[in-house]
């Protein structure tokens, strides 16, 4: 089959008399960064197989204040009972589109921290992970424009300028309107000790800050995967191909050397296969990349075997050490609201027109707010919200580690969680690192989420059918520090609202702290109400030593194979404090620098 001369759209059924270099099983943030740099050279051939469509520009993507993530997002999928929550089960929102959650998320860029990096480092044993290995990464990854300055000034909007990346592919910049309310809650919050950060991108992300966002700042849309890992070179890379609407449903080995995939071609199981002369590399998200590699054979033995699929590596930690940030949505009523607040595009039709067509000339626009949320993070390091109470963090301490992973567990695993934990606890030290996130919607609602969970969950197939989505066993707030540390967040949260610049629009606390008082009281509120995810699910075929339970060594490389790597943010071996999407992006620069690294010498 001869190549088209254009990155191109290829036809599932028609690609599978051509060989590539490298294939990549899900089209998502790091699927298609990692293809794009591939590319790169001409002469190598890349395949990459996205299980979603290409998004049709709809506004739900495109325009940030009319955010709606599900059209694009997996149906299907919803939580094990949460044992720790309950027993409630609950939906989960995951991306599947070309480019993955970069076409649907909150935008939200931003750089985790020192600490977080540094933990990697640690946790792998290989220096290249720690913050300063990875910084030049970012700024590659990175195109920042920067606010008018004046705008910035008003706003508290500050960053440090050779900090940021300015000539990368990731455009973004900050939303260019600010609610009233966002001000009030910003004196609120510096007003009981939360110190305003200059610049997350400094590794030091607790305090308060503006957001910066995927926002194209020429058109005010948003930048995702799909645009600057794709359509940006798609009219001068031949060798960069994409089939879209296609699951793979299998890695195909020759022995332990992977050497292509095997993908549906319809909904009644008609397959075809596509083969790589160089590598698999897997990249379907926290919740798939597990899923097909067990399925592929690559997995815990004896879930393997309950199945009847035949091992080709026995790895007890794929699926293993699964994570994300809960969140829950502190409600209120108001009493004397600032307004316009982002409730007013709902409420007031005359402040709704004008907002979108300003919009739709450029100019300043609540348009450019991803619905819903507001501009502004409100970050707590474990110490903003405890002050110098070790008393819950002592019990963590005395802890064995085994007791917070279910029995039976493999020991690698065990050791491998054990190994962050030690680093966690350290980490509740560190006064430059967040714990939790709060977003005032300025209307509503404080969004608050905990970043650094001690739980683990696991990502477990059902069944040897690829349709059949696996168990997603979130096990949130299992481990018993995290209710007590989110009840701290919560107290911290009252502390905002009860300050003057809060007070004065009279919060009264609605869903779920009505009429809750105590500590006990706010736990079974949290209980009730707590979302185990931020859909920021990770870590679940994690870049560990084999012996800590480890799915990757730190060259992405799956242990007990050839040719095949897992790329994705399943090999993040801990959850970041903040956001994975910017972390998403650069280290993919590095994954495929290393990648190129093994196939040339420069
Ligand atoms: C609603 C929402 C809001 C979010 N908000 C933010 C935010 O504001 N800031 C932030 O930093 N992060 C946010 N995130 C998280 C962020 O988008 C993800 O962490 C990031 O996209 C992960 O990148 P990835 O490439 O590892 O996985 P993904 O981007 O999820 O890509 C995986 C891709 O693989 C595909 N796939 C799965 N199985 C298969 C298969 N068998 N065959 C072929 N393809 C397959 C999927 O369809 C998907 O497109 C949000 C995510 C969502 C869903």
């Amino acid at each position: 089959l001869a190549l088209p001369k254009y990155a191109s759209r290829v036809n599932a059924r028609a690609v599978n008399t051509t060989s590539y270099d490298f294939i990549i099983a899900g089209g998502g943030g790091a699927g298609l960064s990692i293809a794009d740099r591939l590319t790169e050279d001409p002469n190598i051939n890349v395949l990459v197989i996205e299980a979603g469509p290409f998004d049709k520009g709809d506004d739900s993507v495109e325009i940030p204040g009319a955010w709606n993530p599900l059209p694009y997002a997996w149906p299907n999928l919803t939580t094990e009972p949460l044992t720790a929550l309950n027993n409630r089960e609950e939906i989960v929102v995951c991306a599947k589109v070309v480019g993955g959650g970069s076409v649907i998320n909150a935008m939200n860029l931003l750089r985790a921290t020192v600490a977080d990096y540094d933990a990697w480092a640690t946790l792998t044993d290989d220096d290249s992970y720690s913050w300063d290995a990875v910084q030049p990464y970012f700024i590659k990854s990175e195109n920042f424009t920067e606010p008018e300055a004046e705008y910035a000034a008003e706003n508290n909007i500050t960053w440090v300028d050779n900090l940021r990346g300015y000539e990368g592919p990731v455009r973004y910049t900050y939303a260019n309107f600010g609610y009233p309310g966002q001000g009030n809650w910003y004196s609120a919050a510096t007003s009981v000790g939360i110190k305003p950060v200059e610049d997350p991108a400094t590794g030091k992300n607790a305090g308060i800050f503006w957001v910066p966002v995927a926002l194209d700042p020429d058109d005010l849309t948003r930048c995702s995967a799909r645009c600057n890992h794709y359509d940006r070179v798609s009219d001068s890379r031949p060798n960069y191909h994409v089939i879209d609407s296609t699951r793979v449903s299998k890695i195909l080995f020759n022995g332990t050397q992977a050497v292509g995939v095997e993908y549906l071609v319809s909904a009644d199981g008609e397959v075809s296969q596509a083969f790589a002369s160089k590598e698999v590399l897997v990249s379907a998200g926290a919740t798939h990349t597990p899923q097909l590699l067990q399925l592929s054979g690559i997995g815990p033995k004896a879930l393997l075997d309950q199945f009847g699929i035949p091992v080709v590596v026995d790895l007890p930690g794929v699926g293993q050490n699964f994570q994300d940030h809960s969140s829950v949505n502190i409600l209120y009523n108001f009493t004397d609201v600032v307004t316009p607040n982002s409730g007013s595009l709902i409420t007031n039709e005359t402040f709704n027109a004008e907002q979108l067509a300003a919009y739709q000339n450029l100019e300043s626009s609540a348009y450019t707010i991803i619905r819903g949320l507001g501009s502004v993070f409100t970050t707590v390091s474990y110490r903003d919200v405890f002050g110098d109470d070790n008393t819950v963090l002592d019990e963590a301490k005395a802890r064995d580690p085994a007791a917070s992973l279910p029995e039976g567990t493999d020991p690698t695993v065990i050791a491998g969680y054990e190994a962050q934990r030690n680093i966690l606890l350290e980490q509740m030290d560190n006064r430059d690192m967040a714990v939790a996130v709060m977003a005032f919607d300025t209307f509503a609602g404080v969004m608050v989420s905990q970043v650094k969970p001690f739980s683990r969950g696991s990502i477990n197939i059902k069944s040897t059918n690829t349709f059949d989505e696996p168990a997603m066993d979130f096990r949130t707030a299992t481990d018993p520090i995290d209710i007590p540390t989110y009840v701290a967040i919560i107290k911290k949260l009252r502390q905002i609202m009860a300050a003057p610049d809060m007070a004065a629009m009279g919060p009264i606390e609605a869903f779920p702290l009505l009429g809750v008082q105590s500590d006990e009281e706010i736990a079974a509120a949290l209980r009730a109400s707590l979302a185990p995810s931020s859909a920021h699910q990770c870590c679940s075929a994690a870049m560990l030593p084999l012996e800590h339970g480890g799915v990757v060594d730190s060259n992405r490389k799956v242990y007990g194979t050839t040719n095949l790597r897992v790329i994705d943010i399943s090999a993040f071996p801990m959850a970041l404090s903040g956001g994975p999407m910017d972390n998403i992006y650069g280290i993919s620069e590095k994954v495929a620098d290393d990648i190129k690294k093994d196939y040339y010498s420069y």
